[in-house]
């Protein structure tokens, strides 16, 4: 799994912003969520997220490993922000009223009156199984688009190749599981490498800011890669065709499928039974931490770069939306994360294991099928061996029914405060970095030794206190 690999991963090397490290991670079960009017959503935020704003202790499910490790998709990130930020209940409430004033253009390249046009925005649902996402209206992020329409889709390939994209066997279409995917053009074998992409069309921490003095002030701070990325994606965004990366943000969609995007009562009700409730509160929290620190940090020294009517909460919940639905961590480049136009339209399915990578022999992201598909067929990845929960988190997806042997609950066991040797057990628990009680996480084709070693533990006898210390 990618789990805990990520949340090491973006450790700012130095802390010379001050800014700190949470770690995400993510777990399990969940059910279905409405349309609603995203204006209410985030007002309904302001009003009960507040309480929340404390980051919440990391969750074990990401210790066990059930799968190959691999690359491929991030499920979670590690975010900036200092201590127990609040986020100030009108930052939020004054969202939907600065979209319509931005009227700047504060810094060259010039950013347009972005927020001039209103669209209605479809709310996000989270089932593959279900076309019940109810059109909400919402705070309109300027840009992206609706990715049902597949607009913006052929312009992305135009210019995709035309920056050096090779030809492809794939094209982006509609689909029956993800909505819009990339599906077979020819015959594509087993064992084949497809895509490509050369590094000149990938998004990392080092990518050239179209806006230089922008990306130059984040560096100076030290800013980690995921913030960095979020406030580079809404950067390039709010350039529109000055940007560079203008065809591929015109691509991406305008409201990602996002827990980021559910209210507070959403989550206590839909996922009341599911343990990551705690986690997506917790995700909400850190993501609004995260902009709060840059705000006071560096957004405020620095307003003709970073106006609030462009690089605020909204602007960001869409940026990490982004990122936590396509960012990819490549492997073979040091587990560097990165946004990879064209591969990030490839959707997810637990029957495949392949994941994308950098290719050193071809100087391009690629990944190599372990199926056959036909012309006509979507192309699938895998976004990692994740229970349906983690897939939710992260992608704001749940697979239909039954079909992701990944899928786990978590156990939890402990020790009993009566039995005459706790403390003992205790002690040989701790030694294992366990601790009592602990949650294993189980699944429909098995559960970690290690939860079997600790039922062994607790029910083990005085006369075999010898053994305790063999928990693992
Ligand atoms: C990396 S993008 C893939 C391309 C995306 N379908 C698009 O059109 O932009 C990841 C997003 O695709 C969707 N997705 C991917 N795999 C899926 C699946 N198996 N079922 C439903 N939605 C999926 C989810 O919305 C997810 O957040």
């Amino acid at each position: 799994m990618v789990t805990d690999e990520v949340a090491g991963s973006f450790k700012p090397a130095k802390a010379t912003s001050g800014i700190k490290v949470a770690d995400l991670d993510s777990e399990s079960a969940l059910t279905h969520r409405p349309g609603k009017e995203q204006v209410e959503s985030t007002r309904e935020m302001a009003e009960e997220t507040i309480p929340l704003l404390v980051p919440q202790a990391k969750e074990t499910i990401g210790d066990y490993e059930f799968g190959g490790k691999g690359g491929g998709w991030l499920a979670f990130s590690s975010l900036d922000f200092v201590g127990t930020t609040m986020a100030s209940p009108s930052l939020f409430l004054q969202t939907s009223s600065f979209l319509t004033r931005f009227t700047q253009n504060p810094s060259p390249p010039s950013r347009q009156n972005l927020f001039a046009s209103r669209h209605n925005i479809r709310c996000c649902s989270i089932s593959a199984t279900s076309s019940s996402s109810a059109p909400s209206k919402a705070f309109e992020i300027p840009w992206g688009c609706e990715i049902e329409s597949l607009e913006s889709a052929s312009e992305l390939q135009q210019w995709l190749s035309d920056s050096g994209l090779p030809p492809q066997k794939m094209g982006i279409e509609r689909v029956d599981v993800g909505e819009r995917g990339l599906v077979a053009l020819k015959n594509i074998r087993k064992g084949e490498k497809l895509l490509f992409v050369p590094p000149s069309l990938v998004i990392t921490a080092d990518s050239e800011w179209s806006c230089a003095e922008a990306g130059n002030v984040m560096r100076r701070y030290s800013v980690p890669d995921w913030p960095l990325l979020a406030t580079c994606l809404i950067s390039e965004a709010s350039l529109m065709k000055s940007s560079r990366w203008s065809r591929y943000i015109s691509a991406l969609p305008r409201q990602p499928y996002s827990l980021l995007y559910w209210t507070r009562s959403e989550l206590d009700q839909y996922l009341a039974a599911s343990q990551i409730r705690e986690r997506a509160i917790e995700r909400i929290t850190d993501v609004t931490g995260t902009y709060n620190d840059l705000k006071i940090k560096i957004f405020s020294k620095y307003p003709e770069l970073f106006p609030e009517e462009v690089f605020n909460m909204e602007t960001f919940r869409w940026s990490f939306g982004i990122l936590f639905s396509r960012l990819v961590r490549l492997p073979s480049m040091d587990g560097k994360v990165a946004l990879v136009p064209w591969a990030d339209m490839l959707n997810h399915s637990s029957e495949v294991e392949t994941f994308l990578d950098f290719d050193k022999s071809s100087m391009g992201v690629v990944f190599t099928t372990d199926r056959s598909y036909q012309p006509g067929e979507q192309v699938f990845i895998s976004y990692g061996k994740k229970s349906n929960g983690e897939l939710l988190l992260s992608y704001g997806f749940v697979p239909k029914e039954g079909t992701n042997p990944n899928d786990s609950v978590e156990l939890s066991m402990s020790l009993d405060k009566s039995d005459k040797c706790y403390k003992e057990k205790l002690e040989a628990l701790q030694k294992h970095g366990l601790s009592s009680p602990q949650r294993f996480p189980l699944q429909i084709t098995g559960w970690p030794l290690e939860m079997m070693a600790y039922a062994y533990l607790v029910v083990s006898p005085p006369d075999m206190s010898q053994k305790f210390d063999e928990v693992r």
